[in-house]
């Protein structure tokens, strides 16, 4: 199917590219570089953590029945059995007039069930006085109280977060399966983009859109792969097209996706056999666009002013990419937000405003630059929110609630 016109709204170009899309295969990597990586297996307990009843606190373990009656009037005297320090395995049973040194983080000994810390105790090398009364099971940190055996603590899908990691180590899981990094192709496009570090010839540009994007590729877990950049011509971008097709899970171009003479993309990528399901969508910024698929791989024609590729880049392409990563939940969640500044543009079609959440006061507010045109790379810096403005929309004073896209 092939979807043409700016009418597409932005979520139903979305769902047809996922739909073109599938997560990529899965590796094993060390436990050390997991972090930020997506779990590719149900993380389901193998073992109860703790894996044995212990102490919270250095003290005394013994049987509570044996304090039961303790107070100042009627202390109780206990006799220590020996020492179990953290890592120790207790060797003797505790039984009614005795008691076990304990220390934190070591197993109750049999017949104790219940531990006092040593502050609320006197003690000798040979006996414990207690003074007040205890009750049964106080102060015994329980087997599986934290990890129950056969729990499920996370889900295939996950980001590899500190608690997953540690928690995949506590199973004695050190090599977990993940899913590999998608390899994203980025190519340029067009005559005046300059790759050059060194001062540039007039009337060329430097290339911003390759870094703005791969930043975005990485940020997503995927890993960013410059193919590198086809002046205005047919055969070039599809050679590089048709590289990157045999490399890479997904290939980002940008430019020559408009109306233009030299906008040769979509021409392009039709005659390397790409499929295109999506030419124009019905945003500002990042209406002109072809979006295709060939063999599973999907293709993304965005345009080549930075903020319209990256506002295509968000609203379309990086759910897909978080798909392709293996990332359960690829949909960005979106939350409602107030306007913290005027917006004095009247907006025909949905716009998305780029702009930096504020939780200052407690409240949800998007703080917005002026700078908002298609043009302008300047107002991604910090900008982890996208307000949405609805179709049809006048100007919009300060207050105004928008649904907001968290990046
Ligand atoms: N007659 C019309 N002209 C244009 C229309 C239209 O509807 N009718 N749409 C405008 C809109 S909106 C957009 S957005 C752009 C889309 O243009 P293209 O995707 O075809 O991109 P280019 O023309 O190749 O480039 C646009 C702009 O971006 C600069 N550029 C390109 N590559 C890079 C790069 N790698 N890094 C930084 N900047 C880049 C390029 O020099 C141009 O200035 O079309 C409008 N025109
Ligand atoms: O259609 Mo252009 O892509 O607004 O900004």
């Amino acid at each position: 199917m092939k979807t043409t016109g700016k009418d597409i709204d932005f979520r139903e170009a979305r769902d047809i590219m996922l739909d073109a899309a599938e997560a990529v295969e899965i590796e094993r990597i060390l436990l050390e570089n997991c972090t930020g990586r997506i779990l590719a297996q149900d993380l389901v307990a193998a073992e109860n953590v703790p894996a044995f009843d212990r102490s919270p606190y250095d003290g005394y373990a013994f049987r509570a029945k044996d304090a039961a009656e303790a107070s100042y009037e009627n202390p109780i005297t206990l006799k220590i059995l020996e020492e179990v320090a953290a890592g120790a395995v207790p060797t003797k049973v505790v039984t009614e007039g005795t008691a076990v040194k304990i220390l934190t983080g070591a197993p109750i000994p049999q017949g104790a069930d219940v531990v006092v810390m040593y502050e609320k105790t006197t003690f000798t090398e040979k006996e414990v006085i207690l003074t007040e009364p205890v009750k049964n099971g106080e102060n015994i940190v329980r087997a599986g109280e934290d990890i129950r055996l056969g729990d499920v603590l996370a889900e295939r899908g996950t980001v590899i977060d500190c608690g997953i990691a540690g928690t995949l180590a506590s199973q004695g899981d050190f090599y977990p399966q993940v899913y590999r990094r998608p390899r994203i192709g980025l190519i340029s496009t067009g005559n005046e983009v300059v790759d050059s570090k060194e001062q540039i010839p007039a009337g060329k540009i430097r290339n911003t859109n390759r870094y703005l994007l791969a930043a975005e590729v990485l940020r997503n877990g995927c890993e960013p792969i410059y193919l590198g950049r086809a002046g205005d011509s047919i055969n070039e971008i599809k050679e590089l097209l048709e590289k990157g097709l045999q490399t890479c899970d997904a290939l980002l171009l940008t430019g020559g996706v408009s109306v233009g003479d030299y906008d040769l993309t979509p021409t392009a990528m039709e005659q390397s056999g790409i499929h295109i399901l999506v030419q124009g969508v019905g945003m500002k910024p990042g209406m002109a666009c072809a979006y295709g698929e060939k063999d599973g791989k999907t293709v993304y024609g965005l345009s080549g002013n930075p903020a319209s590729a990256l506002t295509g880049f968000y609203a379309v392409v990086m759910p897909v990419l978080r798909k392709l990563a293996g990332r359960k939940e690829y949909i960005p969640q979106e939350i409602v937000v107030t306007l913290a500044d005027d917006f004095t543009k009247a907006s025909r079609c949905t716009r998305l405003l780029r702009g930096r959440l504020d939780i200052s006061d407690g409240t949800a507010k998007i703080r917005i630059s002026g700078k908002q045109g298609n043009v302008v790379i300047s107002s991604a810096i910090g900008c982890d929110v996208l307000a949405i403005v609805p179709a049809g929309s006048g100007p919009l004073n300060a207050g105004t609630e928008l649904k907001g896209i968290l990046l």
